[in-house]
């Protein structure tokens, strides 16, 4: 079976002297189908890690196997094409295949706007559709950092229900960043938490699956112990 594996010494953001070091000794698995939620303070590396998984930091000198392709990623900030409308910026990543493009900018939400350009969006709305273009590339690997930033109430829990009729219908390996447990605890089938300078894992926790996908529980049935 497919598993993630992320390794390395030290990983330093640069700056004065020896720069910043944000990870030293840190290891991290997770197998194929695993729902990954990284939690911890601002500023202790989450985003770092998502982008190390991504292959897209340049610094990173440590060892990630087994990246699944094709990946898909939604990052912090949208990174649309302001040039490009909402549906053209969703077929971007899925060339030729409109008609599944549409699929997508519809499954968040963003029908009535597919013909507009980004500037004409808000915050979240931009943040929608950078989760339909990752989505749209039916991700082994799916990486997405803060998913629910900036959404109302009624639309984070549409969106929750659409990443977990994903992760049943297609479960990729998934790792999403949150300082916000609560909203994405009840997609994760295991959390790992995140502290401390170097940053190291203070809790792995893995989340009982009961009777399968469709069973996903929340925080209450968060279960002590390692998750794998
Ligand atoms: N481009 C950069 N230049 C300098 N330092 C950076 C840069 N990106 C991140 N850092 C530093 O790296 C550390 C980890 O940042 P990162 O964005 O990964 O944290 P985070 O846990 O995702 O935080 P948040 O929840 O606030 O997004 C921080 O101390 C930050 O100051």
């Amino acid at each position: 079976m497919l598993t993630i594996r992320i390794k390395m010494k030290t990983f330093a953001i640069p700056g004065q002297g020896q720069g910043r070091t944000v990870f030293r000794d840190f290891a991290l698995d997770v197998p194929h189908g695993q729902v990954c939620v990284i939690a911890g303070p601002s500023g202790v590396g989450k985003s770092t890690l998502l982008s190390i998984v991504a292959g897209t930091d340049r610094e990173f000198r440590g060892v990630v196997d087994g990246r699944a392709l094709p990946v898909g990623m939604m990052f912090q900030t949208p990174r649309l094409l302001p040039w490009l409308t909402v549906l053209r910026n969703v077929e971007l990543v899925i060339p030729g295949r409109e008609q599944e493009a549409s699929r997508w900018v519809a499954a968040v939400g963003l029908e009535d706007h597919a013909n507009e350009y980004p500037q004409r969006l808000s915050g979240g709305m931009a943040r929608r559709v950078a989760l339909a273009r990752a989505l749209a590339v039916e991700p082994a690997l799916l990486l997405l950092d803060e998913p629910f930033a900036s959404l109302d109430e009624g639309t984070a829990n549409r969106m929750g229900l659409l990443l977990r009729e994903v992760f049943n219908t297609r479960p990729p390996i998934a790792l999403i960043v949150t300082h916000n447990l609560a909203q994405v605890s009840s997609l994760a089938d295991r959390i790992v938490v995140l502290e401390g300078s170097p940053a190291v894992i203070v809790r792995d926790v893995g989340i009982a699956r009961g009777g399968g996908p469709a069973s996903r529980r929340g925080p209450a049935s968060l279960q002590a112990g390692g998750a794998e």
